[in-house]
């Protein structure tokens, strides 16, 4: 099979000795705060800032953020750093609104979600994207709606992380356009799901077969399959 042109590079990094290096290096940043620990923290901190020092995009995955007071509470002071991108599932962003804005008020359909990330986007002043059946990608104002995936990524442990990383190497080609980037990632991933599940008989299989079809994802195949809507 002929190798396509090599995309994006990821490096995971935590020390905060190499955070200015790395972050200098790096054309976006992802923080994700699935494995939160006091040291950690510090270093995401240290390369959000160095991120916007350096005029990079960056971009939040709040990962379990409600759980409990310490995700949270570091979860916020990470968003008054001003990510270009916030991406989580409809109760973690219900999550982060209902610790900002207003009570939470218990509920977990895609209407309330919808809400919710369109008070995020205006008080954070950035994007925020939330997953589901159908991915909603707003502003505050614009809002897109991605039909791409199947449910089955769901069963597969990390493909939020993973998409949320996939959103910031889009981010990262077009700095101006977070909102149509965001959506972007999000549908090719999406697609890429729908073209593995027809090859696999569960969440194992569909993993590798997401990868594989990620990998081999063409411009025919993403043209007349991405379904992205102004909502
Ligand atoms: N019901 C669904 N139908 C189709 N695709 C879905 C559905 N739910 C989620 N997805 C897709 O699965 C991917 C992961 O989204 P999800 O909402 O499960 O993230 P998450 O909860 O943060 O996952 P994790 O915490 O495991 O990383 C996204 O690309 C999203 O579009
Ligand atoms: C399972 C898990 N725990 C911390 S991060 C992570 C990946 C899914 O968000
Ligand atoms: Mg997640």
């Amino acid at each position: 099979m002929e190798e396509p042109v090599q995309g994006a590079s990821p490096a995971m990094v935590h020390a905060v000795e190499e955070i200015s290096e790395f972050t200098a290096i790096a054309n976006a940043l992802c923080i994700n705060i699935g494995t939160l620990s006091p040291e950690w923290i510090f270093s995401m901190k240290a390369a959000a800032v160095r991120a916007n020092e350096l005029n990079k995009p960056w971009v939040l995955d709040p990962v379990g953020v409600g759980a409990s007071r310490f995700r949270t509470e570091r979860c916020l002071e990470l968003i008054a750093l001003r990510p270009a991108v916030i991406r989580g599932n409809a109760s973690e962003i219900m999550a982060v609104v209902g610790a900002t804005i207003a009570p939470t008020k218990g509920v977990d359909n895609s209407t309330d979600a919808l809400e919710a990330a369109k008070d995020l986007a205006k008080k954070a002043q950035c994007i925020v994207a939330v997953s589901g059946a159908v991915d909603l990608v707003t502003d505050g104002k614009r809002v897109l709606g991605v039909s791409n995936g199947v449910s089955l990524m769901q069963r597969i442990t990390a493909t939020g992380c993973a998409v949320t990383a996939l959103i910031a190497a889009f981010v990262s080609i077009n700095p101006g356009r977070p909102l149509e980037s965001a959506a972007y990632a999000l549908a090719l991933f999406g697609l890429s799901g729908e073209i593995g599940y027809e090859r696999s008989s569960g969440p194992a299989s569909l993993r590798m077969n997401m990868l594989d079809a990620l990998h081999a994802l063409d411009e025919g195949a993403v043209l007349s399959r991405i379904r992205i809507a102004q909502i």
